[in-house]
Protein backbone atom coordinates (compact mmCIF):
# COMPACT_ATOMS: atom_id res chain seq x y z
CA UNK A 1 0.00 0.00 0.00
CA UNK A 2 1.44 3.40 -1.26
CA UNK A 3 1.44 6.69 0.39
CA UNK A 4 0.19 9.54 -2.10
CA UNK A 5 3.95 10.54 -1.97
CA UNK A 6 5.44 6.89 -2.49
CA UNK A 7 3.01 6.37 -5.62
CA UNK A 8 4.02 9.98 -7.19
CA UNK A 9 7.67 8.67 -6.85
CA UNK A 10 6.72 5.75 -8.70
CA UNK A 11 5.16 7.57 -11.20
CA UNK A 12 8.17 9.68 -11.53
CA UNK A 13 10.36 6.67 -11.62
CA UNK A 14 8.32 5.50 -14.74
CA UNK A 15 9.10 8.37 -16.79
CA UNK A 16 12.76 8.47 -15.72
CA UNK A 17 12.91 5.08 -16.77
CA UNK A 18 11.37 6.77 -20.37
CA UNK A 19 7.85 4.85 -19.50
CA UNK A 20 5.60 7.51 -21.56
CA UNK A 21 3.29 8.52 -18.78
CA UNK A 22 0.83 9.52 -21.25
CA UNK A 23 0.17 6.28 -21.62
CA UNK A 24 -0.18 5.37 -17.73
CA UNK A 25 -3.10 8.12 -17.75
CA UNK A 26 -4.64 6.59 -20.77
CA UNK A 27 -5.38 3.34 -19.23
CA UNK A 28 -6.33 4.59 -16.17
CA UNK A 29 -9.05 6.55 -17.78
CA UNK A 30 -10.04 4.03 -20.18
CA UNK A 31 -10.31 1.59 -17.09
CA UNK A 32 -12.19 3.73 -15.19
CA UNK A 33 -14.46 4.24 -18.08
CA UNK A 34 -14.87 0.05 -18.05
CA UNK A 35 -16.03 0.04 -14.25
CA UNK A 36 -18.39 3.28 -15.28
CA UNK A 37 -20.32 0.89 -17.81
CA UNK A 38 -19.99 -1.91 -15.08
CA UNK A 39 -21.88 -0.21 -12.70
CA UNK A 40 -23.94 2.58 -14.47
CA UNK A 41 -24.38 1.51 -17.91
CA UNK A 42 -25.70 4.14 -19.86
CA UNK A 43 -26.85 6.44 -17.62
CA UNK A 44 -25.64 10.24 -18.43
CA UNK A 45 -22.14 11.47 -17.04
CA UNK A 46 -20.93 14.51 -15.40
CA UNK A 47 -17.44 14.59 -15.37
CA UNK A 48 -15.62 16.86 -12.74
CA UNK A 49 -11.87 17.67 -14.00
CA UNK A 50 -9.52 19.26 -11.92
CA UNK A 51 -6.40 20.92 -13.49
CA UNK A 52 -3.84 17.83 -12.37
CA UNK A 53 -3.46 14.63 -13.51
CA UNK A 54 -6.72 13.51 -12.17
CA UNK A 55 -8.47 15.61 -13.89
CA UNK A 56 -6.46 14.67 -16.80
CA UNK A 57 -7.82 10.89 -15.93
CA UNK A 58 -11.24 12.04 -15.98
CA UNK A 59 -11.03 14.04 -19.27
CA UNK A 60 -9.94 10.34 -21.11
CA UNK A 61 -12.57 9.18 -19.12
CA UNK A 62 -14.99 11.41 -20.58
CA UNK A 63 -13.69 10.23 -24.41
CA UNK A 64 -14.09 6.62 -23.64
CA UNK A 65 -17.53 7.24 -22.53
CA UNK A 66 -18.28 9.60 -25.59
CA UNK A 67 -17.32 6.21 -27.44
CA UNK A 68 -19.10 4.36 -26.00
CA UNK A 69 -22.60 6.21 -26.87
CA UNK A 70 -22.72 7.91 -23.14
CA UNK A 71 -23.84 11.28 -22.95
CA UNK A 72 -21.24 13.01 -21.30
CA UNK A 73 -21.25 16.34 -19.86
CA UNK A 74 -17.63 17.46 -18.83
CA UNK A 75 -16.89 20.78 -16.08
CA UNK A 76 -12.69 21.51 -16.53
CA UNK A 77 -10.65 23.44 -14.37
CA UNK A 78 -8.59 25.85 -16.43
CA UNK A 79 -5.26 25.81 -17.01
CA UNK A 80 -4.76 21.68 -17.55
CA UNK A 81 -0.77 21.30 -19.04
CA UNK A 82 1.44 18.55 -19.44
CA UNK A 83 -0.72 15.03 -19.87
CA UNK A 84 -3.79 16.35 -18.52
CA UNK A 85 -3.77 19.60 -21.36
CA UNK A 86 -2.89 16.24 -24.00
CA UNK A 87 -6.03 14.67 -22.90
CA UNK A 88 -8.09 17.41 -22.76
CA UNK A 89 -6.90 18.07 -26.55
CA UNK A 90 -7.95 14.47 -27.58
CA UNK A 91 -11.16 15.10 -25.45
CA UNK A 92 -11.54 18.33 -27.79
CA UNK A 93 -10.96 16.61 -31.00
CA UNK A 94 -14.29 14.18 -30.92
CA UNK A 95 -16.35 17.19 -30.70
CA UNK A 96 -16.94 17.42 -26.71
CA UNK A 97 -17.94 20.37 -25.35
CA UNK A 98 -15.78 21.31 -22.45
CA UNK A 99 -17.89 23.71 -19.23
CA UNK A 100 -15.78 26.06 -16.84
CA UNK A 101 -15.98 24.14 -13.29
CA UNK A 102 -18.00 26.95 -11.91
CA UNK A 103 -21.32 26.51 -13.62
CA UNK A 104 -21.00 22.73 -12.26
CA UNK A 105 -24.52 21.17 -12.29
CA UNK A 106 -26.23 17.90 -11.89
CA UNK A 107 -28.97 16.44 -13.25
CA UNK A 108 -31.74 13.52 -11.75
CA UNK A 109 -30.43 10.10 -13.75
CA UNK A 110 -26.89 11.73 -13.93
CA UNK A 111 -24.11 9.69 -12.56
CA UNK A 112 -20.69 12.12 -11.32
CA UNK A 113 -17.41 11.06 -11.71
CA UNK A 114 -15.16 12.77 -9.23
CA UNK A 115 -11.56 13.65 -11.36
CA UNK A 116 -11.30 16.60 -8.99
CA UNK A 117 -7.95 15.64 -6.95
CA UNK A 118 -6.60 12.38 -6.55
CA UNK A 119 -2.70 12.09 -4.60
CA UNK A 120 -1.42 15.44 -5.20
CA UNK A 121 -3.78 17.57 -2.59
CA UNK A 122 -1.93 19.51 -0.07
CA UNK A 123 -3.87 20.05 2.68
CA UNK A 124 -7.32 20.32 2.87
CA UNK A 125 -9.93 21.84 0.23
CA UNK A 126 -11.59 25.29 1.03
CA UNK A 127 -13.23 27.85 -0.48
CA UNK A 128 -14.73 26.59 -4.24
CA UNK A 129 -13.93 23.34 -4.11
CA UNK A 130 -14.97 22.86 -0.18
CA UNK A 131 -18.28 24.00 -1.46
CA UNK A 132 -18.03 21.78 -5.02
CA UNK A 133 -17.40 18.99 -2.23
CA UNK A 134 -20.14 19.19 -0.73
CA UNK A 135 -22.55 19.97 -3.29
CA UNK A 136 -21.65 16.95 -5.12
CA UNK A 137 -22.37 14.96 -1.94
CA UNK A 138 -25.38 16.37 -1.61
CA UNK A 139 -27.03 15.99 -4.81
CA UNK A 140 -27.65 12.06 -4.13
CA UNK A 141 -26.28 11.09 -7.28
CA UNK A 142 -23.54 8.16 -7.37
CA UNK A 143 -20.62 8.98 -7.62
CA UNK A 144 -17.68 7.18 -8.86
CA UNK A 145 -14.55 8.57 -7.63
CA UNK A 146 -11.02 8.46 -9.88
CA UNK A 147 -8.04 6.85 -7.61
CA UNK A 148 -8.91 8.83 -4.36
CA UNK A 149 -12.62 10.47 -3.61
CA UNK A 150 -11.37 14.27 -3.97
CA UNK A 151 -10.53 15.67 -0.27
CA UNK A 152 -9.19 12.78 1.16
CA UNK A 153 -7.31 12.32 3.70
CA UNK A 154 -8.78 15.35 5.24
CA UNK A 155 -12.56 16.95 5.34
CA UNK A 156 -14.51 17.55 3.59
CA UNK A 157 -14.13 15.03 0.99
CA UNK A 158 -15.88 13.68 -1.48
CA UNK A 159 -18.52 10.91 -0.05
CA UNK A 160 -18.07 7.97 -3.27
CA UNK A 161 -20.48 5.40 -4.15
CA UNK A 162 -17.21 3.49 -5.94
CA UNK A 163 -13.77 4.62 -5.78
CA UNK A 164 -11.50 3.00 -8.79
CA UNK A 165 -8.12 3.06 -7.55
CA UNK A 166 -5.10 3.31 -10.14
CA UNK A 167 -2.14 0.95 -9.97
CA UNK A 168 -2.06 0.46 -6.13
CA UNK A 169 -4.22 1.08 -2.74
CA UNK A 170 -2.94 4.45 -1.20
CA UNK A 171 -3.24 5.02 2.60
CA UNK A 172 -6.76 6.31 2.28
CA UNK A 173 -8.27 3.62 0.39
CA UNK A 174 -7.67 1.12 3.83
CA UNK A 175 -8.03 4.05 6.85
CA UNK A 176 -10.91 6.01 5.24
CA UNK A 177 -12.33 3.37 3.41
CA UNK A 178 -16.31 4.83 4.04
CA UNK A 179 -15.47 7.17 1.86
CA UNK A 180 -14.55 5.24 -1.38
CA UNK A 181 -17.64 2.86 -1.33
CA UNK A 182 -16.69 -0.08 -3.60
CA UNK A 183 -12.88 -0.49 -4.20
CA UNK A 184 -11.53 -1.37 -7.95
CA UNK A 185 -7.98 -1.73 -8.39
CA UNK A 186 -6.92 -1.03 -11.71
CA UNK A 187 -4.10 -1.95 -13.50
CA UNK A 188 -2.48 0.78 -15.81
CA UNK A 189 0.55 -1.06 -17.01
CA UNK A 190 3.11 0.62 -14.33
CA UNK A 191 5.96 -1.82 -14.47
CA UNK A 192 5.88 -3.90 -11.84
CA UNK A 193 9.23 -3.22 -10.69
CA UNK A 194 7.87 -0.02 -9.17
CA UNK A 195 5.36 -1.46 -7.29
CA UNK A 196 7.02 -4.51 -5.45
CA UNK A 197 7.83 -2.77 -2.52
CA UNK A 198 8.79 -4.35 0.86
CA UNK A 199 9.42 -1.68 2.68
CA UNK A 200 5.36 -0.18 2.30
CA UNK A 201 2.70 -1.84 4.07
CA UNK A 202 1.03 -4.66 2.82
CA UNK A 203 -3.17 -4.81 2.09
CA UNK A 204 -3.71 -8.78 3.02
CA UNK A 205 -5.28 -11.08 0.39
CA UNK A 206 -6.54 -14.09 -0.22
CA UNK A 207 -3.81 -15.54 -2.71
CA UNK A 208 -1.14 -14.29 -0.17
CA UNK A 209 -2.65 -16.24 2.90
CA UNK A 210 -4.40 -19.04 1.42
CA UNK A 211 -0.77 -20.94 1.12
CA UNK A 212 -0.35 -20.49 4.82
CA UNK A 213 -3.48 -22.34 5.38
CA UNK A 214 -2.43 -25.23 7.69
CA UNK A 215 -3.88 -28.38 5.53
CA UNK A 216 -4.52 -31.78 7.13
CA UNK A 217 -3.28 -35.23 5.54
CA UNK A 218 -5.23 -38.17 5.70
CA UNK A 219 -3.31 -39.49 8.95
CA UNK A 220 -4.30 -36.44 11.23
CA UNK A 221 -5.05 -37.00 14.77
CA UNK A 222 -6.30 -34.45 17.50
CA UNK A 223 -2.84 -34.47 18.73
CA UNK A 224 -0.96 -34.12 15.62
CA UNK A 225 -3.09 -30.53 14.30
CA UNK A 226 -2.22 -28.08 17.22
CA UNK A 227 -3.39 -28.42 20.72
CA UNK A 228 -3.96 -25.09 22.72
CA UNK A 229 -4.14 -24.02 26.38
CA UNK A 230 -6.65 -20.97 26.98
CA UNK A 231 -5.77 -19.72 30.72
CA UNK A 232 -8.15 -16.86 31.65
CA UNK A 233 -11.43 -16.03 33.17
CA UNK A 234 -11.55 -14.37 37.05
CA UNK A 235 -13.66 -14.91 40.00
CA UNK A 236 -13.96 -12.27 42.24
CA UNK A 237 -17.11 -11.05 44.21
CA UNK A 238 -19.45 -13.34 42.66
CA UNK A 239 -18.79 -15.30 38.95
CA UNK A 240 -17.40 -12.98 36.45
CA UNK A 241 -15.39 -12.74 33.56
CA UNK A 242 -16.55 -16.44 32.86
CA UNK A 243 -17.54 -16.64 29.31
CA UNK A 244 -14.68 -14.87 27.71
CA UNK A 245 -12.17 -17.72 28.12
CA UNK A 246 -14.96 -20.43 26.53
CA UNK A 247 -15.63 -18.32 23.67
CA UNK A 248 -11.52 -18.09 22.93
CA UNK A 249 -11.90 -21.82 23.32
CA UNK A 250 -14.63 -21.70 20.86
CA UNK A 251 -12.34 -19.90 18.43
CA UNK A 252 -9.26 -22.32 18.87
CA UNK A 253 -11.48 -25.62 18.22
CA UNK A 254 -13.40 -23.29 15.33
CA UNK A 255 -9.88 -22.59 13.38
CA UNK A 256 -9.14 -26.14 13.63
CA UNK A 257 -7.81 -26.88 16.88
CA UNK A 258 -7.02 -31.20 17.67
CA UNK A 259 -7.47 -30.36 21.91
CA UNK A 260 -8.22 -27.01 23.72
CA UNK A 261 -7.51 -27.27 27.33
CA UNK A 262 -8.83 -24.28 29.71
CA UNK A 263 -6.86 -23.48 32.92
CA UNK A 264 -9.75 -21.21 34.56
CA UNK A 265 -10.94 -20.41 37.80
CA UNK A 266 -13.05 -22.60 39.56
CA UNK A 267 -16.78 -22.58 39.21
CA UNK A 268 -16.41 -21.78 35.34
CA UNK A 269 -19.10 -23.45 33.32
CA UNK A 270 -17.71 -26.33 31.88
CA UNK A 271 -17.87 -25.22 28.47
CA UNK A 272 -17.22 -26.24 25.51
CA UNK A 273 -17.96 -29.57 26.27
CA UNK A 274 -15.14 -30.57 24.06
CA UNK A 275 -12.01 -29.34 26.24
CA UNK A 276 -10.44 -30.48 28.90
CA UNK A 277 -10.91 -28.84 32.24
CA UNK A 278 -8.30 -27.87 34.57
CA UNK A 279 -10.51 -25.39 37.10
CA UNK A 280 -8.25 -23.66 39.53
CA UNK A 281 -8.07 -21.38 42.70
CA UNK A 282 -6.00 -18.95 41.37
CA UNK A 283 -3.83 -18.45 38.05
CA UNK A 284 -1.64 -21.32 37.69
CA UNK A 285 -0.23 -23.02 35.03
CA UNK A 286 -1.50 -26.71 35.54
CA UNK A 287 0.29 -29.73 33.26
CA UNK A 288 -0.94 -29.39 30.08
CA UNK A 289 0.36 -31.09 26.48
CA UNK A 290 -0.29 -28.23 24.43
CA UNK A 291 1.46 -26.24 21.46
CA UNK A 292 0.48 -23.17 22.15
CA UNK A 293 -1.21 -20.58 24.58
CA UNK A 294 -4.08 -17.95 24.52
CA UNK A 295 -3.96 -15.80 27.88
CA UNK A 296 -5.96 -12.97 29.35
CA UNK A 297 -9.41 -13.31 27.96
CA UNK A 298 -11.43 -12.12 30.74
CA UNK A 299 -8.49 -12.61 33.39
CA UNK A 300 -10.01 -8.57 35.30
CA UNK A 301 -7.54 -8.68 38.13
CA UNK A 302 -5.78 -11.99 37.61
CA UNK A 303 -4.65 -11.24 33.68
CA UNK A 304 -1.19 -9.82 35.14
CA UNK A 305 -1.01 -12.96 37.16
CA UNK A 306 -2.09 -15.45 34.45
CA UNK A 307 0.39 -14.38 31.94
CA UNK A 308 3.40 -14.81 34.34
CA UNK A 309 2.37 -17.87 34.97
CA UNK A 310 1.69 -19.02 30.92
CA UNK A 311 5.26 -17.48 30.47
CA UNK A 312 6.49 -20.22 32.71
CA UNK A 313 5.38 -22.41 29.84
CA UNK A 314 7.91 -21.20 26.71
CA UNK A 315 5.54 -21.80 24.07
CA UNK A 316 4.04 -19.36 21.03
CA UNK A 317 1.39 -17.53 23.23
CA UNK A 318 -1.27 -14.87 22.41
CA UNK A 319 -1.72 -12.17 25.02
CA UNK A 320 -5.15 -10.49 25.09
CA UNK A 321 -7.38 -8.13 27.04
CA UNK A 322 -6.34 -8.18 30.90
CA UNK A 323 -2.85 -9.47 30.13
CA UNK A 324 -1.72 -6.53 27.85
CA UNK A 325 -0.12 -4.57 31.06
CA UNK A 326 3.87 -3.54 30.31
CA UNK A 327 5.01 -5.51 32.89
CA UNK A 328 3.86 -8.33 31.09
CA UNK A 329 4.89 -7.22 27.64
CA UNK A 330 8.68 -6.73 28.97
CA UNK A 331 8.97 -9.93 30.86
CA UNK A 332 8.02 -11.43 27.63
CA UNK A 333 10.27 -9.28 25.75
CA UNK A 334 13.26 -10.20 28.16
CA UNK A 335 12.38 -14.24 27.44
CA UNK A 336 12.60 -13.58 24.03
CA UNK A 337 8.91 -15.27 23.94
CA UNK A 338 6.96 -15.84 20.72
CA UNK A 339 3.94 -13.70 21.76
CA UNK A 340 1.12 -11.82 19.64
CA UNK A 341 -0.20 -9.11 21.45
CA UNK A 342 -4.14 -8.70 20.64
CA UNK A 343 -4.98 -4.88 22.09
CA UNK A 344 -8.29 -3.07 20.72
CA UNK A 345 -7.39 0.77 20.38
CA UNK A 346 -8.00 1.42 24.46
CA UNK A 347 -5.59 -1.40 25.16
CA UNK A 348 -2.69 -0.01 22.67
CA UNK A 349 -2.73 3.02 24.12
CA UNK A 350 -2.48 1.92 27.97
CA UNK A 351 0.81 0.12 26.82
CA UNK A 352 2.14 3.27 24.46
CA UNK A 353 0.84 6.01 26.86
CA UNK A 354 -1.68 7.72 24.42
CA UNK A 355 -5.39 7.89 24.30
CA UNK A 356 -7.62 5.56 22.57
CA UNK A 357 -8.58 8.18 20.26
CA UNK A 358 -4.46 8.89 19.71
CA UNK A 359 -4.17 5.20 18.96
CA UNK A 360 -6.85 5.53 16.28
CA UNK A 361 -5.99 8.44 14.49
CA UNK A 362 -2.92 6.47 13.07
CA UNK A 363 -2.90 2.89 13.55
CA UNK A 364 -0.01 1.97 11.74
CA UNK A 365 2.08 3.97 13.28
CA UNK A 366 0.39 3.36 16.49
CA UNK A 367 1.24 -0.83 15.83
CA UNK A 368 4.32 -0.21 14.25
CA UNK A 369 5.54 1.60 17.67
CA UNK A 370 4.11 -1.04 19.86
CA UNK A 371 6.05 -3.67 17.47
CA UNK A 372 8.96 -2.14 17.59
CA UNK A 373 8.76 -0.95 21.46
CA UNK A 374 8.19 -4.61 22.73
CA UNK A 375 9.75 -6.77 19.79
CA UNK A 376 6.69 -8.65 20.02
CA UNK A 377 4.04 -9.06 17.43
CA UNK A 378 1.14 -6.97 17.24
CA UNK A 379 -2.50 -7.58 16.24
CA UNK A 380 -3.99 -3.63 16.55
CA UNK A 381 -7.82 -4.75 16.39
CA UNK A 382 -10.35 -2.06 15.06
CA UNK A 383 -11.17 -0.96 11.19
CA UNK A 384 -8.75 -1.76 9.61
CA UNK A 385 -7.05 -4.03 11.85
CA UNK A 386 -3.40 -3.68 11.76
CA UNK A 387 -0.61 -6.49 12.04
CA UNK A 388 2.87 -5.23 13.01
CA UNK A 389 5.90 -7.39 13.23
CA UNK A 390 9.87 -5.28 13.76
CA UNK A 391 9.72 -3.13 10.33
CA UNK A 392 6.50 -5.47 8.22
CA UNK A 393 3.16 -3.94 8.34
CA UNK A 394 -0.14 -5.50 7.29
CA UNK A 395 -3.30 -4.43 6.90
CA UNK A 396 -6.63 -6.55 6.92
CA UNK A 397 -9.33 -5.87 4.78
CA UNK A 398 -12.03 -8.04 5.79
CA UNK A 399 -14.72 -7.59 9.04
CA UNK A 400 -16.80 -5.35 9.03
CA UNK A 401 -19.26 -3.37 12.03
CA UNK A 402 -21.22 -6.58 13.11
CA UNK A 403 -18.07 -7.81 14.54
CA UNK A 404 -18.01 -4.88 16.76
CA UNK A 405 -19.85 -6.55 20.25
CA UNK A 406 -18.61 -8.23 23.35
CA UNK A 407 -16.61 -11.35 22.81
CA UNK A 408 -15.49 -11.01 19.13
CA UNK A 409 -11.78 -10.31 20.38
CA UNK A 410 -11.86 -13.29 22.73
CA UNK A 411 -12.92 -15.44 19.98
CA UNK A 412 -9.90 -14.18 17.17
CA UNK A 413 -7.16 -14.92 20.62
CA UNK A 414 -8.17 -18.64 20.02
CA UNK A 415 -8.09 -18.20 16.51
CA UNK A 416 -4.31 -16.82 16.33
CA UNK A 417 -3.78 -19.62 19.03
CA UNK A 418 -4.81 -22.47 16.95
CA UNK A 419 -2.35 -21.12 14.07
CA UNK A 420 0.46 -20.79 15.95
CA UNK A 421 0.03 -24.31 17.19
CA UNK A 422 -0.42 -25.44 13.82
CA UNK A 423 3.50 -24.19 13.39
CA UNK A 424 2.53 -21.18 12.34
CA UNK A 425 5.61 -18.14 12.50
CA UNK A 426 3.57 -15.18 14.93
CA UNK A 427 3.07 -12.57 11.74
CA UNK A 428 1.60 -15.10 9.89
CA UNK A 429 -1.05 -16.56 12.27
CA UNK A 430 -1.84 -13.09 13.28
CA UNK A 431 -2.51 -11.98 9.22
CA UNK A 432 -4.21 -15.54 8.85
CA UNK A 433 -6.49 -15.38 11.62
CA UNK A 434 -7.64 -11.75 11.32
CA UNK A 435 -8.59 -12.36 7.56
CA UNK A 436 -10.61 -14.99 8.67
CA UNK A 437 -12.09 -13.72 11.77
CA UNK A 438 -13.07 -11.19 9.82
CA UNK A 439 -14.35 -12.89 6.63
CA UNK A 440 -16.96 -14.89 9.59
CA UNK A 441 -17.92 -11.75 10.46
CA UNK A 442 -18.46 -10.53 6.67
CA UNK A 443 -20.71 -14.09 5.77
CA UNK A 444 -22.59 -13.67 8.77
CA UNK A 445 -23.39 -9.78 8.20
CA UNK A 446 -24.37 -10.60 4.81
CA UNK A 447 -26.68 -13.22 6.06
CA UNK A 448 -27.66 -11.83 9.29
CA UNK A 449 -26.95 -7.64 9.55
CA UNK A 450 -26.01 -6.51 12.83
CA UNK A 451 -27.15 -8.35 16.08
CA UNK A 452 -24.01 -11.28 15.53
CA UNK A 453 -23.14 -12.98 18.88
CA UNK A 454 -19.41 -13.83 19.20
CA UNK A 455 -19.89 -17.46 19.54
CA UNK A 456 -21.46 -17.20 15.84
CA UNK A 457 -18.15 -15.69 14.37
CA UNK A 458 -16.55 -19.00 15.92
CA UNK A 459 -18.89 -21.03 14.46
CA UNK A 460 -18.56 -19.18 10.94
CA UNK A 461 -14.87 -19.45 10.81
CA UNK A 462 -14.81 -23.08 9.33
CA UNK A 463 -17.11 -21.63 6.21
CA UNK A 464 -14.46 -17.96 6.13
CA UNK A 465 -11.64 -21.04 5.94
CA UNK A 466 -13.34 -23.04 3.25
CA UNK A 467 -13.89 -19.88 0.78
CA UNK A 468 -10.26 -18.48 1.24
CA UNK A 469 -9.14 -22.37 0.33
CA UNK A 470 -11.29 -22.95 -2.07
CA UNK A 471 -11.34 -19.57 -3.30
CA UNK A 472 -14.67 -18.77 -3.87
CA UNK A 473 -14.06 -15.65 -1.98
CA UNK A 474 -11.85 -13.02 -3.00
CA UNK A 475 -10.82 -10.41 -1.32
CA UNK A 476 -13.03 -7.46 -1.00
CA UNK A 477 -12.08 -5.30 -3.96
CA UNK A 478 -12.63 -6.23 -7.65
CA UNK A 479 -9.63 -6.18 -9.88
CA UNK A 480 -10.04 -4.45 -13.69
N1 LIG B 1 -0.57 6.52 -9.89
C1 LIG B 1 -0.15 6.62 -11.15
O1 LIG B 1 0.74 5.92 -11.52
C2 LIG B 1 -0.82 7.56 -12.05
C3 LIG B 1 -1.55 8.64 -11.56
N2 LIG B 1 -2.36 9.35 -12.33
C4 LIG B 1 -3.24 10.34 -11.76
O2 LIG B 1 -2.55 11.47 -11.33
C5 LIG B 1 -3.04 11.88 -10.07
C6 LIG B 1 -2.06 12.77 -9.42
O3 LIG B 1 -1.94 13.87 -10.25
P1 LIG B 1 -1.26 15.24 -9.81
O4 LIG B 1 0.05 14.92 -9.15
O5 LIG B 1 -1.22 16.09 -10.98
O6 LIG B 1 -2.22 15.76 -8.68
P2 LIG B 1 -3.83 15.93 -8.62
O7 LIG B 1 -4.31 15.00 -7.61
O8 LIG B 1 -4.44 15.93 -9.95
O9 LIG B 1 -3.97 17.40 -8.01
C7 LIG B 1 -3.05 18.39 -8.34
C8 LIG B 1 -3.74 19.73 -8.40
O10 LIG B 1 -4.34 20.01 -7.17
C9 LIG B 1 -3.99 21.31 -6.74
N3 LIG B 1 -4.08 21.34 -5.30
C10 LIG B 1 -3.33 20.62 -4.41
N4 LIG B 1 -3.78 20.80 -3.17
C11 LIG B 1 -4.84 21.64 -3.24
C12 LIG B 1 -5.72 22.19 -2.27
N5 LIG B 1 -5.62 21.91 -0.98
N6 LIG B 1 -6.71 23.01 -2.72
C13 LIG B 1 -6.81 23.31 -4.02
N7 LIG B 1 -6.00 22.80 -4.98
C14 LIG B 1 -5.03 21.98 -4.59
C15 LIG B 1 -2.63 21.53 -7.33
O11 LIG B 1 -2.42 22.87 -7.53
P3 LIG B 1 -0.94 23.52 -7.34
O12 LIG B 1 -0.71 23.50 -5.85
O13 LIG B 1 0.02 22.63 -8.03
O14 LIG B 1 -1.10 24.85 -7.91
C16 LIG B 1 -2.76 20.79 -8.65
O15 LIG B 1 -3.34 21.62 -9.62
C17 LIG B 1 -3.34 10.57 -9.41
O16 LIG B 1 -4.18 10.67 -8.29
C18 LIG B 1 -3.97 9.80 -10.55
O17 LIG B 1 -5.34 10.12 -10.65
C19 LIG B 1 -2.60 8.90 -13.71
O18 LIG B 1 -2.93 9.94 -14.53
C20 LIG B 1 -1.42 8.21 -14.32
C21 LIG B 1 -0.72 7.28 -13.50
N1 LIG C 1 -16.17 -1.57 13.03
C1 LIG C 1 -15.50 -2.72 12.96
N2 LIG C 1 -15.07 -3.17 11.77
C2 LIG C 1 -14.38 -4.32 11.68
N3 LIG C 1 -14.06 -5.09 12.74
C3 LIG C 1 -14.45 -4.69 13.95
C4 LIG C 1 -15.19 -3.50 14.13
N4 LIG C 1 -15.45 -3.37 15.45
C5 LIG C 1 -14.90 -4.43 16.07
N5 LIG C 1 -14.30 -5.24 15.17
C6 LIG C 1 -13.55 -6.46 15.47
O1 LIG C 1 -14.17 -7.16 16.54
C7 LIG C 1 -13.20 -7.60 17.49
C8 LIG C 1 -13.47 -6.92 18.84
O2 LIG C 1 -12.49 -7.25 19.73
P1 LIG C 1 -12.46 -6.62 21.21
O3 LIG C 1 -12.58 -5.14 21.13
O4 LIG C 1 -11.26 -7.18 21.90
O5 LIG C 1 -13.80 -7.19 21.84
P2 LIG C 1 -14.03 -8.13 23.09
O6 LIG C 1 -13.06 -7.68 24.15
O7 LIG C 1 -15.45 -7.91 23.50
O8 LIG C 1 -13.77 -9.52 22.64
C9 LIG C 1 -11.84 -7.27 16.88
O9 LIG C 1 -11.38 -8.35 16.14
C10 LIG C 1 -12.16 -6.10 15.98
O10 LIG C 1 -11.24 -5.94 14.92
K1 LIG D 1 -10.68 12.10 -7.44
Amino acid sequence: MFTPEAMREADQKAAEMGYPSLLLMEWAGMKAARVYKELFGQRPAVVLAGKGNNGGDGLVLARHLLLEGVRVRVYAAPDQAGDALQAKNALLAHGAELYPLEEAAFGEGEVVVDALFGTGLKGPLTGFYAGLVERVNASGLPILALDLPSGLPYSPHVRATATVAFAAFKTPHLLMREACGRLFLAEIGLPKALLEREDLPEVATPEALRPLLPRRPLTAHKGSVGRVGVLGGYRGDGLRYAGAPVLAALGAYRMGAGLVHLAVPEGTPLEPLEAVFHPLPAPALPPMRVEALAVGMGGGPWGVLWAMRALEAGLPTVLDADALHLEVVAAYRRAGAKAVLTPHAGEAGRLLGRSPEEVAKDPLEAARTLARETGLTVVLKGNPTVVAEGERLSLNPTGNPALATGGTGDVLSGAIATLLAAGLPPFEAARLGVYLHGLAGDLLAEEKGVGLLAKEVAEALPRAREALLSGTRGAPWERV
